[in-house]
């Protein structure tokens, strides 16, 4: 990785950027196709701790629509979560086609998501556990599709492809079930298809453990930045299937017993 004040490579190639370049001017301009995503970028440009990384998903999202949902994840039962917030334009519903502008990668993903009926919004007092579970209405299957801004995925720092909407690049959300309470997500069996093929078949949720903790901990962590948690927004909680490359044009399935399937044609 190059390290040089007001440089990143693109395939090897040095391009020189205004030293006053920010990272928030850096992503944006790539999503505007006005900049080839970089394989290296200027070390200045690394966001120093985490919150610097959520200041940066905070610019980058004030011009990418209004908020329709969450992505959380942990890397074990204890770990601190991680999370960014998803934007109503990549969020998509049960057998959608997604536009092959949508994304440049395809990350194939099978997760659990959570809808919340009601608001959790910013407040003095944390939320509780119990008024988070209260304020769920529906848990759905779900596909997330990771992507980046950078050349490829997960090949930077780690706080750069946090910075960069945690490496968001789709969602599609499956048929919901008010029966939340009794799924136990920790020991739920999933099978995620490609093109009709099994990918995976697992049973055990994902290395976060019980995806509600990760919910209570996100409602107050949206709280603090100002954002809170908004009605119908769907949370997804972390790859079950961890994560699956794919090419454009192919079908995928993800099904959970307790939740039913849920199908996407990324074109
Ligand atoms: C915060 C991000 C988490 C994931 O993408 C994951 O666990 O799948």
């Amino acid at each position: 990785m190059c390290h040089r004040a007001g440089v990143m490579t693109v395939s090897g190639d040095p391009i020189f950027m205004p030293a006053s370049t920010s990272l928030p001017e850096l992503l944006l301009a790539i999503r505007r196709g006005q900049l080839p995503p970089p394989a290296s970028v200027d070390g200045a440009l690394v966001p120093a701790t985490e919150a610097a990384a959520y200041a940066v998903q905070d610019t980058v999202g004030r011009s990418l629509g209004p908020v329709g949902g969450w992505k959380v994840g942990a890397s074990s039962p204890d770990a601190e979560p991680a999370c960014a917030p998803i934007h109503t334009a990549t969020i998509f519903s049960d057998g959608a086609t997604v536009p092959a502008d949508t994304c440049r990668h395809l990350g194939v993903e099978a997760e659990i998501g959570y809808r919340f009926a009601r608001a959790l919004p910013p407040r003095a007092a944390p939320w509780t556990r119990d008024e988070v579970l209260d304020a769920i209405g529906t848990a759905h299957p779900v596909i997330e599709i990771l992507d980046t801004r950078f050349a490829r995925p997960g090949s930077l720092h780690k706080l750069l492809h946090a910075a960069d909407q945690q490496s968001h690049g789709a969602m599609i959300v499956g048929p919901g079930t008010t029966a939340w309470r009794t799924l136990d997500p920790v020991r739920e069996r999933v099978v995620l298809r490609i093109n009709g093929k099994v990918a995976v078949d697992h049973i055990g949720g994902n290395a976060a453990g019980d995806p509600l903790r990760m919910l209570v901990w996100l409602a107050n962590h949206a709280a603090r930045r100002g954002m809170g948690i908004g009605a119908g927004c769907v949370v997804t909680t972390g790859s079950t299937t961890g994560t699956i490359f794919v090419a454009h044009g192919t079908d995928v399935e993800a099904s959970f017993p307790a939740l039913g399937p849920v199908r996407a044609h990324l074109a």
